[in-house]
């Protein structure tokens, strides 16, 4: 199926098709209920822009697939592997096909970009130091940083490389999947662009799957196969961007029809 097909949460396809399938989740806070009966499902290959207002449970839904917090209910399966009901052996194996780049970045303050990189080759490699070096610098130069950034601290770079020393991290042990928190907040526009087209490169290089959180919509038009947008608990709609203007309402209406939305995709 392609993505341009793919206008429901819930697709009739086999595991195999699909990267991410998210059935029934609920994530609830004491009283507050972020997410209730949330179905998803992602397809191999493909990138999904995430969108939703404030709150809507963006990060947290993103937390619930990989592992850092469990949904209160329901299941999360990735790659074909139930995330919250497998042993620590797959789990591990699990974390290994898929990398992380948070909001802020969470890169090590007091280690280079280097040292960043390397962090989870020494976790779920046994490769010998110098091989895990030279796939390092492969990685840091891959994100589009210059070799000469590779023993700098992060606070030593500006808020655009270091979100590209976040993306080589991620993409340190060739994922299958990756997930992207925001990458663009905080960029000018023309440096949020260029890291549109790099995140477009690495999908086709490394054959990625990418789960795209943003408020972005420039980074929607041009990076993303399909939109899911989050509302009162759910995916509220979902498919490529043309379909899910056609058919926006409420929140979505008011994002894309309001002055940035317009200005942005015309
Ligand atoms: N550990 C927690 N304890 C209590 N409430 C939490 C916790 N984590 C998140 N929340 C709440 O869950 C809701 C969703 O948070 P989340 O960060 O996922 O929103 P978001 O859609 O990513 O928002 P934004 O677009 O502003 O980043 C918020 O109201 C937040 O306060």
């Amino acid at each position: 199926m392609s993505p341009a097909d793919a206008i429901t949460p819930i697709l009739d396809l086999p595991d195999a098709a699909v990267a991410i399938r998210l059935r029934g989740i609920a994530n609830r806070f004491g009283p507050v209920v972020i997410h209730e009966h949330l179905d998803l499902d992602i397809l191999r290959g493909e990138t999904i822009g995430i969108v939703g207002g404030s709150g809507t449970g963006k990060s947290v839904l993103m937390r619930s697939i990989i592992g850092l917090r469990p949904p209160s209910e329901g299941e999360v399966r990735v790659l074909g592997h139930d995330v919250w009901s497998s042993d620590p052996a797959e789990r591990k194996a699990l974390d290994s096909r898929w990398g992380v780049m948070f909001q802020d970045g969470a890169l090590f303050s007091n280690l280079t970009v280097r040292e960043n990189v390397l962090i989870p080759l020494r976790e779920h490699t046994n490769l010998p130091p110098g091989l895990s070096l030279e796939i390092a610098d492969l990685k840091i130069q891959m994100a589009g940083l210059p070799l000469s950034s590779a023993g700098k601290l992060p606070a030593e770079l500006s808020g655009g490389m270091r979100k590209r020393a976040a993306l080589a991290r991620a993409i340190a042990l060739d994922p299958d999947i990756l997930f992207l928190d925001e990458p663009t907040a905080g960029l000018d526009p023309i440096t949020a662009g260029r890291f549109d087209a790099l995140v477009n490169e690495l999908k086709e290089t490394l054959g990625l799957t990418i789960f795209l959180i943003t408020h972005d919509l420039d980074t929607l038009r041009d990076a993303c196969d399909r939109v899911a947008a989050l509302a009162d608990g759910k995916v509220a709609a979902i498919g490529p961007l043309d379909h899910l203007r056609e058919h926006a309402t409420g929140w979505l209406a008011d994002y894309f029809g309001g002055p940035r939305g317009r200005a942005a995709l015309g």
